[in-house]
């Protein structure tokens, strides 16, 4: 006699609705043995069903009591009851339940794989099923392109492959032809041998030759239970619950679990490419906007983006130039420049930094015209003799004020295509097409409204001696002319006192810094001053108003004065810039400290006629020009540098502090003062980033939850086939980890690659991104990615 591996006593099922109670199953009293092959017939309504899923624990019973193997089942609990349909019972269903998008092999491997079973080693095995229903050469085809009685017989392969006591079969030839409908009942009654096999089914007669056994239902009440075809049973018990101890052994072990949920997650991407690219598609979309409005939001954390810029310390609005010098104000020599350079971030070096603040014109047209007779301040009443018409009215008018000075310093031979780099003060390299430019002459003006009066402009006649190699506007000129435009600023103040007062019939002095350029036309010890050089009031009165006339031919004193002097001889406008610079935090003498005037005089000549120059410059001879350059000793003390971007600016600063340097963000000096309307629009950037992140969020929970529900009906079949929700929910994680790795990848591949071919605004806000940048992407990306499938999970359980 075989083992009763089943027994149900009075077993009864109800199902509640807010109306009515159904009673499904009545005292049911059953018990079911190995090698029977039972089939429960019924009219509809009668309860089958209900029956079929309370002996498979699909469903739980309301009163009785069902023994498994001799065991009461009253004390399982959820888990024992997941464990009893993966472990003890095969299905077969009339709709086949099948992963219609696996292989028929795949179908098979996946039950194997949820036993614990490595996927590689369990093909063998596996393709065993199949031939046991004949299905060998079905193998590679997808479940979905099988004919229906294919399909059946592939279910029952994959219940055979759970290798089960029992197998549960639901209608399962109710959707095939009576032909492959006992071709399944066939297949049915051979593997009953060893087992047991419960079929419902409607068609009776069917299976009349091949069961062993018939129960017939009536609402809810078993009505005939009989046995049908007696069988000589001998039936393998060796064969009994083999799978019970191995099922056992395996639960637990984390290669196996990483094996399942490898299997399944892999297999899904790679057997529904379409909706896999649909996923990574979503993940990518969030990741590419995660990522722009993450920076977006990083870029205006800083609150620079609020101030208004003050251009009176520092003219050229550049957030990238830092001022650098040594703390006791020495000579920066090119060891300093290599150290500089050598610090991370830094882009230029330009030992030569007030020049820096000077806009240069050098192309009529197109930085500045040349206007005639529209001077504002015409100076009649000078003597014009000598002067064409077109001199004497002549004026510049700017065109363009983008363009600021640098020094040759901050370039090395490699940055020219042609030429070299200028060797004396008068030669410039710049990028041109034209070679014939090479070695020609050229005039340009400079400006500067930081360091001289506003609108005022001098020139200098230039040679070019060097061709760049990059389309730049930029012009490169030699560090001496740099310097010589920036004495005042740099080293010394000059004035000549050449307004004469008549009440102490003595000349004054400007009170105010004078520029010395260099004429090389004059000679020995002749200046050259502007006709129209505003003379200020000295306080005195009695000016004369033809005192400029005054000057020509007459001899006077020119008085240096070393930049230590302080600011009681310095006139309103140096002492502007020096109050600047204080801000600036370089001005290192205070009033307590600052010295008696340094004076040197040199006897000057003037030249007879008048610089063409404006105002604040005071043009001279290359020889009294040499003589202030002995006395002061100069050498650049103060240097611009250039870093790639504005949010390295701590970063650099602080590495420079640590060489030893002063160092300052010229930008940071420069704005200051929050400006209302600027720090709404930060706001209102910050907040819309925010929205948009949140909104973002929401969607993608709300998308990629909805597709995931496609994969609903899978995970049913999967759990039928004895899957864990956990294993399950681990699956989806993996799964959609890889769209959501692969797309934060592809992201900042695409990012670097936008940043490396010049995409401006990418290649800025990337330089916000550093670390911390990355560090939020891939966190906002990671927790969305738990979110969306964490409510998911939550969805299915609760189903
Ligand atoms: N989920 C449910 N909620 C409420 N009542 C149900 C539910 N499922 C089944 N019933 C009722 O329980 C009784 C038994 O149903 P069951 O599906 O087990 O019958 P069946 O014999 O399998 O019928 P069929 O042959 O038509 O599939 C029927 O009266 C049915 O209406």
């Amino acid at each position: 006699m075989a083992e009763t591996i089943l027994r149900l006593q009075n077993i009864s099922k109800y199902y509640y609705s807010d109306t009515s109670v159904t009673q499904a199953l009545r005292k049911i009293n059953l018990e079911f043995s190995m090698g029977e092959f039972v089939a429960i017939t019924g009219e509809s309504g009668g309860g089958k069903s209900t029956l079929l899923n309370v002996i498979s624990g699909m469903l739980p019973f309301d009163e009785g009591e069902m023994y498994f193997r001799g065991e009461p089942t009253f004390q399982y609990d959820d888990q024992d009851w997941e464990e009893y349909r993966r472990n003890k019972i095969g299905f077969v269903f009339q709709d086949y339940s099948l992963i219609n998008h696996y292989t028929a092999l795949d179908n098979i491997l996946a039950a194997l794989v949820i036993q614990g079973k490595d996927p590689e080693s369990s093909k063998e095995e596996a393709m065993a099923y199949l031939e046991q229903v004949g299905l060998t050469e079905q193998a590679a085809q997808r479940a979905s392109q099988l004919s229906s009685g294919q399909k059946q017989r592939l279910s029952i392969a994959r219940a055979l492959a759970k290798n089960t006591d029992i197998i549960v079969a639901d209608e399962p030839t109710g959707n095939l032809d009576s032909e492959t409908g006992e071709q399944i009942v066939e297949i049915l009654e051979r593997l009953s041998h060893e087992k047991l096999v419960i079929m419902v089914t409607h068609n009776y007669d069917q299976a009349e030759p091949y069961v062993t056994r018939r129960i017939r239902l009536h609402d809810g009440e078993v009505v005939t239970d009989v046995p049908v075809n007696k069988r000589d049973e001998n039936v393998d018990q060796d064969h009994q619950n083999p799978s019970e101890g191995e099922i056992k052994s395996n639960s637990g072990e984390k290669t196996k679990k990483k094996h399942l949920e490898n299997f399944f997650a892999l297999k899904n991407i790679k057997m529904q490419k379409a909706r896999a690219g649909l996923f990574f598609t979503f993940f990518l979309i969030t990741a590419v906007v995660s990522f722009l409005f993450i920076g977006e939001l990083l870029v205006y954390r800083d609150d620079r983006i609020t101030k208004e810029y003050n251009s009176d310390a520092y003219l050229q609005k550049n957030d990238t130039r830092l001022v650098v010098r040594h703390p006791d104000n020495s000579v920066l020599t090119e060891k300093d420049q290599a150290a500089i350079a050598g610090v991370k971030y830094v882009t230029m070096t330009d030992l030569c930094d007030y020049a820096n603040d000077i806009n240069y014109y050098i192309e009529e047209d197109k930085d500045y015209e040349k206007t005639h007779g529209s001077q504002d301040k015409q100076i009649t009443n000078v003597d014009n003799d000598g002067m064409t018409e077109e001199e004497k009215n002549q004026g510049i008018r700017l065109l363009d004020k983008t363009h600021f000075m640098k020094s040759s310093t901050a370039i090395t031979k490699s940055d020219l295509a042609s030429g070299r780099l200028p060797k004396e003060r008068n030669e410039i390299v710049l990028y041109t097409t034209d070679k014939k430019k090479l070695n020609s002459q050229i005039r340009c003006y400079f400006s500067s409204e930081n360091l001289w009066k506003e609108g005022e402009s001098c020139f200098q006649d230039l040679k070019i001696v060097g061709i760049l190699k990059d389309n730049t506007r930029q012009v490169y000129f030699h560090p001496e002319l740099c310097q010589m435009l920036t004495y005042g600023m740099d080293k010394f103040v000059v004035w000549g006192e050449f307004c004469w007062d008549m009440r102490y019939e003595k000349y004054y002095g400007t009170m105010k810094p004078v520029y010395v350029v260099v004429a090389d036309d004059l000679k020995d010890n002749q200046v050259r001053v502007s006709e129209n050089y505003i003379i200020p009031s000295t306080g005195y009165g009695l000016v004369p108003s033809d005192l400029k006339m005054a000057f020509s031919g007459q001899q006077g004193v020119l008085h240096i004065e070393k930049e230590e002097s302080g600011n009681d001889t310095a006139g309103a406008q140096a002492d502007e810039i020096d109050q600047n610079m204080k801000a600036a935090g370089l001005e290192t003498d205070s009033e307590e400290t600052s010295q008696k005037a340094n004076r040197i005089s040199i006897d000057i000549e003037y030249a007879e006629d008048f610089s063409q120059q404006g105002g604040d410059f005071i043009e001279v001879s290359p020889e009294i020009y040499q003589k202030l350059r002995d006395y002061y000793n100069i050498g650049t003390t103060q240097a611009s540098v250039y870093i790639a971007n504005y949010s390295k600016t701590d970063k650099v600063l602080r590495e420079l502090q640590d060489m030893g340097y002063d160092a300052i963000s010229t930008y940071q000096v420069s704005a200051t003062k929050y400006v209302q309307e600027k720090v709404y629009k930060r706001l209102e950037v910050i907040g819309i980033s925010t929205l948009i992140l949140i909104a973002l969020a929401i969607l993608q929970i709300l998308i990629i939850r909805s597709i995931l529900k496609i994969k609903k009906k899978d995970y049913s079949v999967l759990r039928f086939i004895g899957m864990r929700r956990r294993q399950m929910g681990r699956i989806t994680y993996l799964e959609m980890g890889i769209h959501c790795i692969a797309a934060v990848i592809v992201t900042a591949i695409i990012m670097v690659i936008l940043q490396q071919t010049g995409v401006s605004f990418i290649r800025n806000m990337m330089f916000y991104y550093g670390i911390i940048g990355f560090v939020l992407f891939i966190v906002y990306n990671a927790v969305l990615l738990f979110l969306t499938v964490f409510f998911f999970n939550r969805t299915l359980r609760q189903e």
